[in-house]
């Protein structure tokens, strides 16, 4: 990596020892003189070298002048006698900064330097103010809805008492609003919200909460530019807004496959930092009807059924999902229809790969760069040449399209552990009839290490786009049933022998559609790369680079 120029070297204290502190734009960092004199010593967290300290300036959240609080200023009573340089230092400044702990969360630690002149204390203030005024990233003013049902209702308690002092120490602006109903943030969002006046909009809440947020953001941008949602062959236009998620619902998934970790205040710290992560949408169709998008989960037979039975419990809060997936998976219903797919080409990777979507992607940035030069947008008269399209029949207990991989604290790897944020595609999980012991192994691989692909009855695509028909609605075409009278009857009667003659119940299930149930069960489905973004940098790799200058991990 190459040097970069020094800013600013002074020997400062740290808790009464002497430090030469370092700043240049990338890095800040501290040595003690001492112990860099008399040894090496090994390296251990976050002290790189022993005694040696640094954070990248870009992970910095607030630089401060602190209160002197020493017995000896302004008082002139007594004046202790300085025994060491330490004691001499009577100004300081406090440095608040992100670090990592433990999986994927960060904190807000602090470093305080004093120092003998106030002129150098001003300096450092100064010039690490104007090193932080240079990342334009960073957002200056945010819109914040809160859910305060979602989750355990204790949205507005962790926004209040984790996240606003954050945002207050790194000097961001916030119009608060706590909804007071369902789509409450989506029409303000869509109608009335002074967009202009802020560089992101922050979601207190879960995935549903999310939900609203990136269908009233979504639509604003698609009325403002005229562009029409019901009709699946347009090109979405991306949003300019980033959105940040503070979790406080049930499962959180889409915070947990963004950035690792449930955790408040780790998000609140990437909105600080300005991260940005793009994030694809799917659009969801009934014939020309737009219904909702997706960023999540898509998810018909099973996930359906667990998410229709959970609402009648929401006063359960999270327990809702446990209960109602033990009594679905012991219902062990199938359902009929027909699945058909445009697979995805190119070098997209496929979902029983190992490549995992992490900070950096470049299976994402691939797509991003296609994007740029129009390269992965398939039009959907293209698409529409039917033999690209794969088509399969059958029965199944699942439909699931993972748009990423679905990862929350009840399934660490998710529901399709290789799938990717932002490359454009969705993986569609097949799982067949199979009996209830199979479909447990595979169900129970959600929360363990093991592949949950490798099953005869489980099918996985990567696909751009997608269609479902339910059995029904395929015979509904075959026999119009409103006007063929007493040939709609006799249809009607033959359906009902035969399932007589099974023993088994005709039904539909209903589409999970990231934690709202659609009102139509024939859905077409369309992948729109990176039309979002979000505060986030995807989930982190362990670190491993290191600054030769400074060694300090980057
Ligand atoms: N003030 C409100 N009163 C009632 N419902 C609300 C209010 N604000 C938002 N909602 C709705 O509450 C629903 C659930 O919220 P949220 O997603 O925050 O929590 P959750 O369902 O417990 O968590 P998850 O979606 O992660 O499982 C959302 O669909 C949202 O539309
Ligand atoms: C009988 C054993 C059952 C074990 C099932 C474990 C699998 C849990 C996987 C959780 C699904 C995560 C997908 C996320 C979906 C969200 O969009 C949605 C809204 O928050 N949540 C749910 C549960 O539908
Ligand atoms: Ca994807």
């Amino acid at each position: 990596m190459e040097k970069q120029s020094r800013l600013l070297c002074s020997e400062l204290c740290v808790q009464s020892r002497l430090y030469e502190v370092t700043l240049n734009c990338a890095i800040l960092a501290w040595k003690d003189i001492q112990i860099a004199k008399k040894h090496t010593g090994r390296a251990i967290y976050g002290a790189v070298k022993a005694g040696s300290y640094c954070v990248p300036v870009c992970e910095i959240i607030a630089v401060q002048e602190k209160e002197d609080d020493s017995p000896c200023k302004n008082t002139g009573k007594w004046q202790k006698v300085p025994q060491s340089p330490a004691d001499s230092c009577q100004h300081a400044f406090t440095v608040f900064y992100v670090e990592r702990t433990r999986q994927h969360c960060w904190w807000c630690n602090n470093v305080t330097f004093h120092c003998s002149e106030h002129s150098l204390c001003l300096l450092w203030v100064q010039t690490i103010r104007e090193q932080l005024a240079l990342m334009t990233n960073r957002p200056k003013s945010l819109l914040v809805y809160i859910n305060p049902y979602g989750g355990k209702q204790r949205g507005k308690q962790i926004y209040d008492h984790k996240v606003a002092p954050i945002f207050s120490r790194a000097s961001i602006s916030t119009d608060v609003i706590v909804t007071e109903r369902a789509n409450h943030a989506r029409d303000h969002l869509k109608t009335e919200a002074d967009l202009k006046k802020y560089d992101g909009v922050v979601c207190v809440g879960g995935d549903g909460m999310f939900s609203e947020i990136m269908h009233g953001l979504v639509s604003r941008m698609q009325q403002e530019a005229g562009v029409d949602e019901n009709s699946i062959e347009e090109t979405l236009m991306p949003c300019g807004l980033r959105i940040g998620i503070i979790p406080a619902g049930s499962t959180d998934c889409v915070c947990f496959a963004t950035v690792g970790s449930n955790d408040p205040v780790t998000s609140a710290l990437h909105i600080v930092v300005g991260d940005s992560q793009p994030m694809d949408i799917c659009s969801v169709h009934n014939e020309d009807r737009f219904l909702r998008y997706s960023v999540s989960l898509l998810g018909y037979g099973f996930y359906g059924d667990v998410l229709t039975d959970s609402e009648r419990k929401r006063w359960m809060g999270p327990a809702r999902y446990d209960i109602s997936g033990v009594k679905t998976f012991l219902s062990h219903r199938y359902y009929e229809g027909t699945v058909s797919f445009l697979p995805a080409e190119g070098n997209l990777g496929t979902p029983r790969d190992k490549m995992q979507c992490r900070t950096g992607c470049s299976v994402c940035r691939q797509s991003s760069s296609d994007k740029l030069v129009g390269k992965n947008e398939d039009s959907v008269s293209d698409a529409e040449c039917q033999d690209t399209w794969t088509v399969i029949r059958g029965k199944f207990l699942a439909i699931n399209a993972a748009s990423m991989s679905c990862a929350c604290p009840r399934s660490p790897k998710g529901l399709s552990p290789s799938a990717h944020l932002a490359d454009g595609t969705t993986d569609l999980i097949l799982v067949r009839k199979c009996s209830r012991l199979d479909f447990l192994r595979h169900l129970l691989r959600h929360t363990n290490k093991d592949d949950q692909f490798d099953h005869s009855f489980v099918e996985v695509y990567r696909v751009k786009q997608f269609r479902f028909t339910p059995r029904y609605q395929e015979c509904d075409s075959e026999v119009d049933l409103r006007d063929s009278g007493a040939t709609g009857k006799r249809f009607l009667s033959q359906i009902c022998r035969e399932h007589r003659a099974c023993g088994c119940m005709p039904s539909q299930s209903n589409w999970n559609c990231d934690g709202e149930i659609l009102p139509h069960t024939a859905i077409q489905v369309r992948v729109h790369c990176q039309l979002i973004k979000l505060f986030a940098r995807g989930i982190e790799e362990q670190q491993v680079f290191e600054d030769p200058y400074t060694h300090c991990a980057i």
